[in-house]
């Protein structure tokens, strides 16, 4: 039995729901960490990195860090898969870069691209919220082995334009950028955690559960879960979505 949800927008996260959180540690992480050395060394200026590397030294709590400070720091946080917001920006820098160049192609689980096609021609607005920076997105979307999905999203969010995953207010924030009635969302995420607080901002939200990610065993609590996008049925789609232009969000 699919679950069935008469909702006008769907917000993705990518690792662990789209795509595999494997593809992103095994590929794109080791891509950025052969790269940071590079960026804090030649590009400090550039007021993105600088930007970046205060919020590092913020949450260090070591105003005086020097780049190979910063540099071990961030490749800590690689290796906890700590998703701090300045590491997903330097991250977000590298890897557009790299997807631009063609270094990169990203990934999708099979069963997601089909069904977010369906679900965008039956009026259904579509919305990614990951701890991803949304240059990286943006880049992820453009640079898919199906080619180009990013005509298919509507709005791109991270925890710089909408706050921390686990936290109610961000998927409010989110909610009236898109403006979407809370009820009238669905989140989609492998987290417990993110979905507790889409479902406590008043979201509908599907734990999606793969084999292999890192939480499949832990499972995603009381939540309804789907192993694939093709257990879900939206059968809603655009009567209150509202002008469909993200104010807060990053518009494709
Ligand atoms: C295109 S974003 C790359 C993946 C990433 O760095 C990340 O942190 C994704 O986390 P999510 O919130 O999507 O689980
Ligand atoms: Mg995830």
């Amino acid at each position: 039995m699919p679950l069935t949800f008469d909702v006008d927008g769907v917000v993705l996260d990518i690792e662990g729901t789209t795509s595999a959180t494997g593809f992103v540690v095994d590929v794109l992480y080791p891509y950025s960490r052969s790269r940071f050395g590079a960026l804090l060394a030649e590009r400090g200026d550039d007021p993105e990195v600088r930007r970046a590397v205060a919020q590092v030294r913020e949450l260090l709590g070591e105003p005086d860090a020097d780049p190979v400070r910063v540099e071990r720091a961030l490749n800590e946080w690689l290796d906890g898969d700590v998703k701090a917001t300045p590491l997903k920006t330097l991250q977000g820098l590298i890897w557009s870069e790299g997807f631009g160049r063609g270094d990169l192609v990203s990934h999708f689980y099979d069963d997601v691209v089909p069904v977010l096609r369906r679900w965008h021609s039956g009026g259904v607005r579509l919305h990614v919220y990951s701890s991803g920076s949304v240059a990286a997105q943006r880049a992820w979307f453009a640079s898919s082995p199906d080619g180009d999905l990013l005509p298919l999203v509507d709005g791109l969010y991270d925890t710089e334009n909408a706050g921390p995953k686990q936290e109610p207010e961000s998927y409010r924030r989110i909610a009236a950028a898109t403006g979407t009635e809370a009820g009238r969302l669905l989140f989609l995420s492998d987290r417990p955690g993110e979905l507790d607080a889409a479902r406590a901002a008043g979201w509908h939200a599907v734990g999606i559960r793969r084999a292999g990610e890192p939480y499949f065993e832990q499972g995603v609590g009381d939540h309804a879960q789907a192993g694939s996008f093709d257990e879900i049925d939206i059968i809603g789609g655009g009567t209150s979505s509202g002008s469909g232009a993200s104010t807060s969000g990053s518009s494709t």
